[in-house]
């Protein structure tokens, strides 16, 4: 995704622009954001008699993405009632910091700036998984966003280094006769399968586990499929 629709993005901004909540301020903001499977999705501010409890147009298009399924930020516009670039402020730029990355563009008024430009030393989830070891959310790498919600996730046991462990694998597949296949994603190691099927719903809905006789469950959302009848439980 090479070309980013500006004009676009600024319509979308300025029309929803038109939305805000603004009794107090009187300053209504719009905000629009392309996602990276080509979503456009949307924002306005949202005040509230409590002034510090306002939402900003930003906030929206952060949940506007989780919302409608997810993903990541790749470029955003954000308008002021004149329908001209506006910067978001410093807490906006967390936000879309960890729903775009350093390399997510901003509109201004001059040319566009990356994020790595607008909030250079960020702090984000590496600063914890540095201290903490871990990661704290179950993320999908960006290359793989756009499968999001599709596919299968595969959780099994397997040995390593004479211990049994449970791993998991995403396939691209969801079933489908003659659908595309191949492995997007190899899970790592666990010691528990609750482990392997969080990291798959993370995913995909449809997660599945082949215990060590081969015997296929249901762990996915929802009622188990006709072809996978019956649900995995731990115990
Ligand atoms: O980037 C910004 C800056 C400000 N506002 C809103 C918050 C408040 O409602 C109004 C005035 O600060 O503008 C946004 O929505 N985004």
């Amino acid at each position: 995704m090479t070309e980013i629709d500006w004009e676009r993005l600024r319509a979308a901004a300025t029309e929803v622009m038109r939305h805000a909540y603004v009794p107090y301020s009187k300053f209504p903001v719009g905000a629009a954001a392309l996602v990276d499977d080509g979503r456009i999705v949307v924002g306005c501010n949202v005040e509230n008699a409590g002034y510090g409890v306002t939402l900003c147009a930003e906030c929206g298009v952060v949940s506007s993405l989780h919302a409608t399924g997810g993903g990541r930020l790749v470029a955003m516009s954000c308008v002021d009632a004149t329908g001209e670039p506006l910067m978001p402020c410093g807490r906006c730029r967390q936000l879309l910091w960890e729903n775009g990355g350093p390399d997510c563009l901003v509109e201004t008024k001059g040319r566009p700036l990356r994020m790595a430009e607008l909030l250079p030393h960020a702090f984000d989830v590496a600063d914890i998984e540095a201290v903490t070891g871990e990661h704290p959310v179950p993320v999908v790498p960006d290359r793989l966003a756009a499968w999001r919600g599709r596919g299968t996730v595969f959780a099994h046991p397997d040995m390593s280094a004479g211990q049994q462990v449970w791993t998991a694998y995403w396939e691209r597949s969801a079933g489908d006769e003659g659908a595309e296949t191949g492995v997007l994603e190899e899970g790592p190691s666990w010691d528990d399968p609750a482990e392997a099927i969080t990291w798959g719903l993370a995913r995909t809905p449809r997660v599945v586990v082949v215990d060590a006789s081969g015997t296929i469950f249901w762990a996915g959302e929802g009622e188990p499929p006709m072809e996978i009848p019956v649900r995995w439980s731990a115990s």
